[in-house]
């Protein structure tokens, strides 16, 4: 490895094509046109029924630095480019606008969550960084999310660290675990740098180092007051759950007793077992914590076979997105500037009728019930219209239009809000805990058909009239021109 450069940047944190786009943009003097991309995905992950929004602090703190740095231009000299394109790309800043929904916002598939627009080169760049950003964040908080709505109100903890797909992942999965709920983590830097809560018990290395599990224990509760043992290391019945209840007995007023730890065997009859012998010495306040590989199915399973388990430490199958490892988010120009300095709308055919990007500037609104204050869909309009001046609002299918329904006492909650103004941020985030509130509250709008794990029912995201005429209307376009060639 070279040595890491004293002026890094997360400028060239991007695909090589974007900078050889850029640079025909630029040869040919396109590059100030304005440009609007959305990001959304096709598919939500896991099979879940919805989605947790994560990573706009981070894209707001890149946009803001974003700018080639000296080494950063020495090696793309390096890589062949020229002194004019290279001057052009130095004075570069991210000089464009950015809406966006906020982090722990419940979002679905195939709605716009973010929306960028900006002169063409520069919305271009950032496309790789701010994918990779939210692909990742999102998959972690949703698949959060997801195992918390399995273990409710019992505690989980993300001790995923080790296993993360290396140090910056473990960082921002740590975060993006606690906006979906997880009440701490075990990684101590994410902690200082997000102000998150932190917890940890000890590994078996503890009590091999002490060689038997009495004076391990012992010498855990000399140093701290809070204590969780872990008594799988030898025998649990025997030998882990009996140590830990004659310490906690030897220590009685001079440490609180708070858990035991299981990290492997039957976690079910070792946990009825263990609570059974904790209650008979009187520790009927002590909790049983799980660990072992955990995701939502084990706990579910362990739970229908009645585990005794109070609180759950998860790692490898939350931070690495075990059964699902990407979100697929992709970033789409939706509008263009044209040679004239009119904006036009543009999409992207595909055989796939689903697949065909909605084309144009747009708004996303969630229609909400009044009556029962639970969400009916998320409507899609153009950026012109207004949903709350209906009365009788339609909406549709947008692939099957004839599944439709009419809502009447609604409220439209507009879903972006401004977050970069022409290069100026506009918007503070709220601290890691407040997303995390968000979060729930927005999945209280939910009716628990859209929360089950398994075969969630589709919640609706629909397109306006408008916005299904004008996306025919540029097919149509399409079609025509294509026809005209041939
Ligand atoms: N009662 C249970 N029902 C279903 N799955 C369980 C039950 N108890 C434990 N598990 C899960 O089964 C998997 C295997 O656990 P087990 O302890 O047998 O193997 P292990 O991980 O190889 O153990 P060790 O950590 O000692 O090497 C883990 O994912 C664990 O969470
Ligand atoms: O199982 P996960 O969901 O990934 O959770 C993290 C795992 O990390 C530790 O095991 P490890 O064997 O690495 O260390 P230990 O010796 O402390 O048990 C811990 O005991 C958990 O089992
Ligand atoms: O604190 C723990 O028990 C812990 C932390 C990380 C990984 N496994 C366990």
């Amino acid at each position: 490895m070279k040595e890491i450069y004293k002026d890094d940047s997360l400028t060239l944190h991007t695909d090589l094509y974007q900078i050889n786009m850029v640079e025909c943009y630029w040869a040919d003097g396109i590059h100030d046109r304005k440009a609007v991309f959305e990001i959304f995905f096709r598919k939500l992950p896991f099979g879940n029924g919805y989605a947790i929004f994560a990573g706009l602090e981070r894209i707001i703190e890149y946009l803001k630095n974003f700018r080639f740095t000296e080494t950063d231009l020495a090696y793309l000299r390096e890589l062949g480019y020229d002194e004019e394109f290279l001057n052009y790309l130095s004075s570069l800043r991210f000089t464009g606008s950015m809406y966006s929904v906020v982090e722990g916002e419940v979002v679905f598939a195939n709605e716009p969550i973010v929306r960028i627009e900006a002169p063409l080169a520069e919305a271009q760049l950032i496309e790789t960084a701010l994918l990779n950003i939210i692909n990742f964040q999102t998959l972690i908080a949703t698949k959060a999310s997801r195992i918390k709505q399995i273990v409710k109100e019992e505690a989980a903890a993300e001790f995923g660290a080790r296993r993360a797909q290396e140090m910056d992942a473990a960082i921002w999965g740590a975060r993006a675990a606690v906006i979906g709920g997880f009440e701490s983590t075990s990684n101590v830097r994410a902690g200082k740098i997000f102000n998150i809560p932190v917890s940890g018990t000890h590994a078996h290395a503890f009590v091999q180092a002490y060689k038997n599990e009495y004076d391990a224990f012992k010498a855990y509760a000399r140093r701290h007051k809070d204590c969780v043992f872990l008594v799988d290391t030898y025998n649990t019945l025997k030998s882990g759950v009996p140590n830990a209840i004659r310490v906690a007995k030897e220590l009685e007023g001079q440490i609180n007793f708070v858990g035991i730890r299981l990290d492997s065997g039957d976690i079910a009859f070792l946990s009825k077992e263990a609570r059974r012998m904790l209650d008979e010495a009187g520790f009927t306040n002590t909790k049983i914590i799980a660990s072992n590989n955990l995701d939502e199915y084990t706990i579910l399973n362990l739970k229908a076979q009645g585990a005794k388990v109070d609180s759950w430490g998860i790692g490898t199958k939350l931070i690495t997105a075990y059964d699902q490892p990407a979100l697929g988010a992709v970033y789409k120009m939706v509008a263009i500037e044209n040679e004239l300095g009119e904006m036009e709308d543009t999409l992207k055919i595909t055989s796939n009728a689903e697949k065909v990007t909605t084309p144009g500037l747009k708004r996303v609104f969630r229609i909400v019930n009044k009556e029962n204050g639970k969400a009916e869909g998320d409507y899609i309009t153009m950026a012109n219209e207004n949903p709350q001046e209906e009365k009788r609002l339609k909406m549709f299918h947008p692939v099957h239009t004839f599944i439709s329904k009419f809502v009447t006492n609604f409220e439209a909650r507009e879903l972006h809000k401004q977050i970069i103004d022409e290069g100026a941020i506009v918007y503070e985030s709220p601290s890691v805990m407040e997303m995390q509130q968000y979060a729930k509250e927005s999945l209280e709008l939910l009716w628990d058909e859209y929360k089950r794990s398994l075969n969630p029912e589709e919640y609706p995201v629909d397109l306006s009239q408008k916005c299904w005429d004008n996306k025919m209307q540029k097919i149509q376009e399409i079609r025509d021109a294509i026809e005209n060639i041939e």
